[in-house]
């Protein structure tokens, strides 16, 4: 990795995508005024797609396997990687990428559904390759430390944001499993030196053939390896009685990660689409076979099949309209919850719930109770005592809670969120054994037809660096827990390193089960004190948005830095996703409401990074003039709002320049840096007014970005960067 640009900025999709058009004209001047090389690596969909097929592609098409490129720049020292929300592709994502891509020109072959030749299984692998989270796993080399930066947590409570109140006869509820879950099924162990090395998974049926589902998997000394599997026959009892105890009035939801676990949840996502319309398919389920239709592709894709068919669609409503109505993700436009998998994101689904005080939207567009079906118990407790706390204290006070940030175990796969190449949908009954290549079976389930088995690990390194992060992080506010289940068989494994680091450390922290430790953190925060939530992967995903959509609003404004553990930084933006609502709305009337904030924050501290790790002074100057812009964006309400007229987010980098640029102009440490920005930050401040009217010119109106997974660079600029004089100032 010889000439590695200073800093590498991504290149997505969807807001953050168009954002960074915007935004990184000027960081890149900016950065090289001060001597700073930024370069972009591209890992939105369409440029994974693109890289992993050139032997379809013309010479001029063909594109650089970027993401490649960062996985192995991550494991160096000289990492600085500024990583903005990426797409985690469901499949009528990927599909929509195909088609796009296709009719632009690019020949390359449609998704093959049921592979038979060679060419198609190998096509079929390359695309399952880009499916699902594809990117966040390769670069995260490094646990996770999420925080709201001071003034931003200053900002939400001067600024409280709306909270719907909560009653205590509420009958929004989480719904969960008795049994037979991932959580109950559950086996772990913690890898000795002598059964380090090889291993396989195998399927053994009641006849005794043998089938290896995987084969060539490695353990390390001190790795923790985890097996578990979900009864299917349970998991359909649970939701044909969860539908049937929906009371009058009350809506019902499910809330998955079909994303994030794209192997087990689409399946799962399935399970309940099956269920509710467990009628239908007992009448159709042939036909809807023979036009190609699976239930783990959701309502969405069923409605589009039987368009037109009278028969079909009097069958579905009358189906639909006997069941209990659904949680609607927008009901504006009849999007149910079942209707497209990767629509159903517990991380954001559940805490905006909340938010709202228990409240879902309705498929009349009213607000209701609802039911929250989360099948697993590894982590819902999680969300129903969260719903407890506030059917019993009321909403939170966001004007004098503290800040909850979370330090995260995520290197290297981690865990669950690492499982995607070892889980399977069982073919027959049978059993599914880990078995070592000294033959040792490590651990062994009986399984039946359908269950879906899973095996996921967590190496040594990143538990032992992952702990003494906890450690730092709490000595730096106060208050901290491990979320860990002594009797959940993984956590059990991980507390045996847990205990004996905190005694080296000198170190009291309490180790608490999810349910607890909800409460434990709920109670400190609203006393208005901070607090650490340690954890494992899933609920750092999971609660570095709940706590900052409560606390903030949202959590696209936290600080996300990954440590990497080779010694280089990754700085992601944000804690959430990439908006896909924000794109309609500008190209509906070219007003772009994403907030940057996140960018800003990361991009303070990867100049600042940059300072310690090359010993980059200017880097250091920048970075701190950075943190004064950030905090006065803040200040003078300058980020974007939701309505045509109002800040968007181009005005919002026109003042983020302007006070960055005036930062450095009046900053000591460096004459020759303050007189190369002064010029820029006197004419950004006299040009202010005619900057932010071409801005507001160009909005109201629809925007035309030539595509939306390949969309045409020059009119995304135009787009994006309306305002010719301040393009002019930037150069
Ligand atoms: N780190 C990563 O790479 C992540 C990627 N994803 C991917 O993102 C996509 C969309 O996921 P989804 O669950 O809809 O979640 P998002 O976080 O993209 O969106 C949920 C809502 O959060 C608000 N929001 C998010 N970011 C911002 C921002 N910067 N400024 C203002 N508001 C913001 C918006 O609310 P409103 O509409 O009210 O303005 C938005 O509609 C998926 O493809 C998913 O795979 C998801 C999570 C993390
Ligand atoms: O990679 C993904 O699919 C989502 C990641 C995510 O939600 C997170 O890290 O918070
Ligand atoms: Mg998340």
């Amino acid at each position: 990795m010889t000439d590695t640009p200073d800093i590498i900025y991504t290149k997505v999709d969807e807001a953050p995508e168009l954002a960074r058009a915007s935004l990184e004209p000027i960081i890149r001047a900016f950065a090289g005024k001060a001597g700073i090389s930024v370069e972009t690596r591209d890992i939105s969909v369409a440029g994974r797609i693109l890289a992993l097929f050139p032997d379809y592609l013309t010479e001029e098409q063909r594109v650089s396997d970027d993401l490649a490129w960062l996985g192995e720049l991550v494991k160096t020292p000289s990492a600085n990687v500024i990583k903005l929300p990426n797409i985690s592709a469901s499949m009528p994502q990927l599909t929509a990428a195909i088609k796009e891509l296709q009719a632009k020109g690019y020949a390359i072959p449609d998704y093959p559904y049921e592979p038979k030749t060679d060419a198609e299984k190998e096509a079929r692998a390359r695309y399952d390759a880009v499916k699902g989270s594809a990117v966040n796993p390769v670069l995260r080399e490094g646990n996770s430390d999420r925080r709201a930066a001071k003034p931003v947590k200053q900002y939400a409570m001067a600024n409280p944001h709306r909270m719907g109140d909560w009653s205590k006869d509420s009958k929004t509820r989480v719904a969960s499993m008795d049994g037979n879950d991932f959580f109950a099924n559950e086996k772990s162990a913690t890898i000795t030196a002598a059964q380090a090395g090889g291993a396989k998974i195998v399927f053994t049926a009641e006849d005794g053939s043998e089938t290896v589902l995987k084969s060539g998997l490695k353990y390390l000394e001190g790795e923790v390896v985890d097996a578990t599997f979900m009864s299917a026959k349970a998991l359909e009892a649970f939701i044909r009685k969860e539908i049937a105890a929906v009371e009058p009035g009350v809506l019902f939801s499910v809330h998955l990660k079909a994303t994030m676990m794209k192997v087990s949840d689409p399946i799962l996502f399935g399970h309940f689409v099956k269920v509710y319309l467990e009628d239908f398919i007992a009448k159709h389920g042939a036909e809807l076979k023979a036009m190609g239709w699976n239930p783990n592709s959701g309502l969405g894709d069923l409605e589009s099949k039987i368009k037109g068919n009278a028969a079909f669609e009097a069958d579905y409503k009358a189906v639909m309209d006997a069941q209990p109505p659904m949680y609607m993700v927008n009901s504006d436009k009849g999007i149910t919850n079942l209707h497209v998998p990767s629509d159903v994101i517990i991380d954001a689904s559940m805490p905006a719930l909340i938010r709202a005080g228990g409240k879902g939207w309705g498929p009349d567009g009213k607000e209701a109770d609802t039911v929250c079906c989360i099948p697993d118990n590894c982590y819902a407790g999680v969300y129903d005592e969260t719903i407890e706390y506030f059917k019993e204290h009321g909403k939170l006070d966001v004007t004098t809670c503290g800040s909850v940030s979370n330090v995260g175990l995520m290197a290297q796969k981690a865990e669950e969120y690492g499982s995607h190449p070892t889980t399977f949908e069982i073919a027959a009954k049978g059993k599914v054994e880990i078995v070592l290549d000294s033959g040792e079976v490590l651990h062994s389930h009986a399984v039946e037809a359908g269950d879906i088995w899973r095996s996921s690990t967590a190496k040594k390194a990143p538990i032992l660096d992952w702990i003494a992060l906890g450690v730092a992080r709490y000595k730096a506010t106060g208050s901290a827990a491990f979320w860990l289940d002594a009797n959940r068989a993984h956590d059990a494994e991980l507390i045996k390193y847990v205990e004996p680091a905190l005694k080296e450390a000198g170190v009291e922290i309490p180790i608490m089960a999810p349910r607890e430790a909800t409460r434990f953190t709920l109670e400190t925060m609203v006393k208005g004190q901070d607090c650490v939530t340690i954890t494992g992967n899933v609920l750092r995903d999971y609660l570095t948005d709940l706590f900052p959509i409560l606390e903030l609003g949202t959590s696209a404004k936290m600080l996300s830095i990954v440590k990497l553990m080779q010694g280089g930084g990754m700085f992601e933006t944000g804690a959430g996703g990439t908006a896909p609502k924000h794109v309609q709305q500008v190209l509906e009337e070219s007003h772009l409401r994403w907030d940057s904030l996140g960018e800003f924050c990361a991009l303070g501290e990867s100049f600042s990074f940059l300072s310690e790790s090359k010993g980059n002074a200017a880097g250091a100057i920048m970075g701190k003039a950075i943190d004064v812009a950030t905090q006065k964006v803040l200040d003078n309400d300058d980020s974007p709002k939701g309505r045509v007229g109002q800040n968007d987010n181009r005005t919002s980098h026109y003042h983020f320049a302007r006070y960055w640029a005036e930062a450095v102009a009046a900053q000591t440490e460096d004459k020759a840096l303050a007189e190369a920005f002064a010029p820029i930050a006197k004419a950004l401040a006299e040009n202010e007014e005619k900057i932010l009217a071409e801005i507001h010119a160009a909005e109201g109106s629809p925007a035309d970005l030539g595509g939306y997974y390949l969309p045409d660079e020059a009119k995304v600029a135009s787009v994006m960067r309306p305002s010719a004089t301040l393009n002019g100032i930037i150069g």
